[in-house]
């Protein structure tokens, strides 16, 4: 395959719901789509960045800009372009994994097209369909907070997670055991609101048979974390400290984690996602696919990772209609709780044009 071209798209989709975390309340996604073009295929890749540095150090100005002026310039120097080549022509330019993931991912999805294979097939999808869960964010109530669990419990999904933070973690965790009872699937997501000086706190959450406490410290706190992991009874899942392979294979050695979850946008692409679902694997660690909030592009290759072997625990794979009211592709819609790993060459699906055109702030066109 040879680079013609790449396009830089920024959409902005509204959110059904305002969705709080303990780093910021969100009601617009701002998302920057990477549209790679070959001589006979296109392909894909979402930028999983948000508008301002408060997940991770990326955001979607920055993103843009390592593309235009670093990334997409090394992959057109390129002599011949495949999805392996990719991450090596990338890797003298420092960081910025969710910028290289959406770039290799597109080459990935123009390949798979090419080669007439599905993402699922490629990675080596050992399921059908796979089960989903949902990320509930913090609320300005706790009956606020029930009506929303019902709501998706009675929709199907087969996990519930909750956003928690300082103020808002045993109540709350508290309300929806006893309303909803011991069976429910149950975790947490603090996004690194806590210190190690808080543990009794975290501790208070053990009585409530709760998944796992995910990210409960700063993304570097891997010996924070590993004093917590002695001092609570509930799994401790780490999400933003894990950044590739070896990030994972060191937080599991230093007990720092139980359970890991994986996000292609945050370690480099879905190569190093299914690197790190092979380590976790060998370490007997379970792993779950998490979200940031895609449109069908990137949750399509979410579902296709999440149908691997190790994904034991349900995602944050939710359907399109969790957070959008309309998607830009087919929506992913929720059947006997779970989401159909897509069956069609790549990614699977395209976006609808009229639906991209509505969502469309600005494209750039980068020649190769
Ligand atoms: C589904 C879920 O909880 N995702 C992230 C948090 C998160 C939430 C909202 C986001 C909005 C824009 C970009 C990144 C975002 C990440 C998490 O697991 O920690
Ligand atoms: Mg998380």
């Amino acid at each position: 395959m040879k680079l013609v071209g790449v396009e830089l798209r920024r959409i902005a989709m509204p959110l059904v719901a305002p969705f709080r975390t303990s780093f910021a309340t969100l009601t617009t996604r701002e998302i920057l789509l990477v549209r790679v073009e070959t001589e006979h295929h296109e392909g894909y890749g979402e930028c999983v960045t948000m508008a301002d540095p408060l997940y991770s150090s990326e955001y979607t100005a920055a993103a843009v800009d390592v593309l235009r002026s670093h990334l997409v310039p090394a992959l057109a120097a390129l002599p011949a372009l495949d999805p392996w080549a990719v991450a090596p022509a990338l890797a003298p330019f420092k960081g910025h994994r969710m910028a290289k993931a959406a770039l290799e991912t597109a080459v990935l999805d123009a390949w798979l097209r090419a080669h007439e294979l599905s993402m699922g097939q490629w990675l080596g999808a050992t399921a059908e369909r796979v089960p989903a869960g949902v990320s509930v964010g913090i609320m300005d109530s706790v009956p606020a907070l029930l009506d929303a669990v019902d709501g998706y419990l009675s929709e199907g999904y087969l996990r519930i997670k909750l956003k928690i933070e300082p103020g808002w973690d045993v109540e709350p965790v508290r309300a929806v055991r006893e309303r909803f009872g011991d069976g429910v699937l149950l975790q947490v997501d603090a996004n690194t609101a806590y210190t190690l000086g808080d543990a009794a706190q975290l501790a208070r959450l053990d009585p409530y048979g709760l998944l796992l406490i995910e990210q409960p410290l700063d993304e570097e706190d891997i010996r924070g974390h590993a004093a917590l992991a002695e001092r609570v009874r509930t799994p401790i899942c780490l999400d933003e400290t894990i950044v590739s392979a070896r990030s994972a294979a060191d937080a599991i050695a230093r007990g720092a984690c139980s359970v890991v979850n994986i996000k292609p946008g945050r370690v480099g692409g879905y190569l190093e996602a299914r690197r790190i679902h092979d380590v976790c694997a060998a370490h007997s660690v379970p792993v779950w696919c998490g979200g940031m909030l895609e449109t069908g592009l990137g949750r399509a290759a979410n579902v296709a990772l999440a149908a691997l072997p190790g994904f034991t625990l349900p995602g944050d794979t939710s359907a399109s209609d969790r957070y959008y009211r309309t998607d830009i592709t087919e929506p992913f819609v929720l059947k006997d709780g779970h989401l159909d790993v897509p069956r069609a060459p790549g990614l699977g699906l395209s976006p609808i044009p009229e639906k991209l055109a509505e969502v469309t702030e600005s494209t750039e066109w980068i020649n190769a």
